[in-house]
């Protein structure tokens, strides 16, 4: 008679997990302020700064998980060594996350779902990225005479090692943002998109413009006082350009897709700068806030990952998001129109734009997301209103903790403010190299 198999482990609770708040060091603009700050250092003056503010010293956190895209061979476990430098209990355990610019959202949604299970009671997501100090990798050649020589056990082995190298092999590889598959930059890959989806130049910067001024508004009103401590004679980050004008974008010259002539559109302007910066954010199960009597911000639903065959399909590099955000708003019930904030990382204007452009699309919506008709319009007086990457910058890995951080004071403000019959909704959107997006939908509280 067969009997109903024992379960192997016991039931777990789905319950929710809260952001309490977030920290990070003003970004930098690459080759300036933190030229001498490794990701180490950075990382862990972006979980002091949310000691200090939360009253975590000593804490044993339930895990950190948070990453480098531009990571040092040296840095094995590079979240776990800056938990060690900081004032964090050192039993904390912490792991290295690397999903290209959605690093930073990814450890969030990985945290949040460990806090739903009831595997942890906290948890601290975040990353970091240094432009400034890139890994160099060292020729093939080199390589293999350094294994060769470690190996050598006599002094004809060793010379034998040495021998093999030829000028050539001294050359280092130079870090780049170049995709494997095409050789590509993102720049270029986003040039030819953002020609694709017919994004014109001036659309680009009336975007990049309005970034500057959200943000540099937001930090007028004190919005980021208690989500940014100023760190190395850094107050604000350093690419703000409060002072930006359409004229002066209109004289940039294209940097990226030159080959397309006068229909090149692509400025330093338009484009995020290379960035140095951390950021790190405090998640938690309700129980373990309430028991510290710990704020709560917002509350992480639910989350969704989407990638697109970049090499032989039609779909931009940067254009996963355009998938992810459909499938989660569908599997949640919502559409665009029940969203108040959309935070969709501007790694370039142009990726934005032609996100928003593939959504007001008729044909995408039929025939790539398998809709009726088009997927929807962003009302864009609800878009990036504290700004966003191509004003703040963007150190990669550390992008998605600044939006989380971000999205969830602006929506427990909104919640507060009692203006609305249900707690205010947000949905962010990062595009990733290796065309990947990660997006999720946070709730105020
Ligand atoms: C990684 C992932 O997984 C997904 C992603 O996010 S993809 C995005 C990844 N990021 C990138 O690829 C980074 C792209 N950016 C770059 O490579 C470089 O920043 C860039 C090529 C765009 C520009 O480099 P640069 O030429 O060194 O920039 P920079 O010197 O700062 O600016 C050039 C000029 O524009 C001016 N400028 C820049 N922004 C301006 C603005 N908003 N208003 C007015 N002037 C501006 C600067 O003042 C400068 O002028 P001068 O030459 O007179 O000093």
């Amino acid at each position: 008679m067969p009997t109903t198999p024992r379960p192997t482990a016991p039931a777990t609770t789905v319950r929710k997990a809260v952001v309490v708040g977030g920290n990070r060091i003003p970004f930098a603009r690459a080759n300036s302020a933190y030229t001498k700050a490794s990701n180490q250092d950075m990382l862990t003056a972006a979980l002091d700064g949310l000691v200090a503010r939360f009253g975590l010293q000593d804490e044993r956190i339930g895990e950190v998980a948070a990453g480098a895209v531009l990571k040092h061979p040296r840095n094995f476990n590079l979240t776990r060594e800056a938990v060690l430098g900081s004032a964090l209990s050192p039993e904390t355990p912490a792991y290295d996350v690397q999903q290209a610019c959605a690093t930073g959202l990814e450890t969030v949604l990985q945290l949040t779902d460990k806090i739903k299970l009831g595997r942890i009671e906290s948890a601290i997501a975040g990353g970091v990225d240094s432009a400034s100090d890139a890994p160099i990798v060292v020729s093939e050649g080199l390589r293999d005479a350094i294994l060769e020589l470690n190996r050598a056990k006599t002094l004809q082995q060793k010379l034998k090692a040495v021998s093999r190298l030829r000028p050539k092999d001294l050359v280092p590889d130079a870090p780049g943002t170049a995709e494997p598959r095409t050789g590509l930059s993102m720049g270029e890959h986003q040039a030819l998109t953002t020609k694709q989806w017919g994004i014109s130049r001036e659309a680009q910067d009336e975007l990049a413009l309005a970034s500057h001024r959200n943000l540099a508004a937001a930090y007028e009103r004190g919005f980021f006082d208690d989500l940014v401590t100023p760190y190395r004679g850094l107050a604000k980050d350093g690419n703000l350009r409060p002072d930006t004008t359409p004229e002066k974008m209109a004289k940039l010259s294209p940097v990226f897709g030159k080959h397309l002539g006068s229909e090149a559109t692509m400025t330093a302007g338009n484009s995020t700068p290379l960035t140095d910066g951390a950021a790190a954010v405090l998640l938690a199960s309700e129980d373990w806030a309430a028991a510290r009597d710990l704020p709560v911000l917002a509350e992480v639903v639910d989350g969704e990952a989407a990638a697109v065959d970049f090499v032989h399909g039609k779909d931009g590099l940067l254009m996963a998001p355009a998938f992810a955000v459909p499938r989660l708003l569908g599997r949640l019930g919502l559409t665009l129109e029940d969203i108040d904030y959309f935070e969709i990382h501007e790694a370039f204007a142009g990726t934005v734009l032609a996100t928003l452009a593939a959504w007001e699309d008729e044909e995408f919506g039929r025939e790539r997301l398998g809709l009726d008709g088009a997927f929807g319009k962003v009302d864009r007086a609800k878009l990036n209103v504290n700004g966003s990457s191509l004003a703040a910058g963007h150190p990669f890995a550390a992008t998605g903790g600044r939006i989380v951080a971000t999205l969830a004071k602006q929506l427990h403000e909104r919640t507060q403010a009692g203006d609305l019959d249900r707690p205010a909704r947000g949905l962010i959107s990062v595009c990733a190299a290796g065309g990947m997006g990660v997006v999720a939908v946070l709730e105020g509280r």
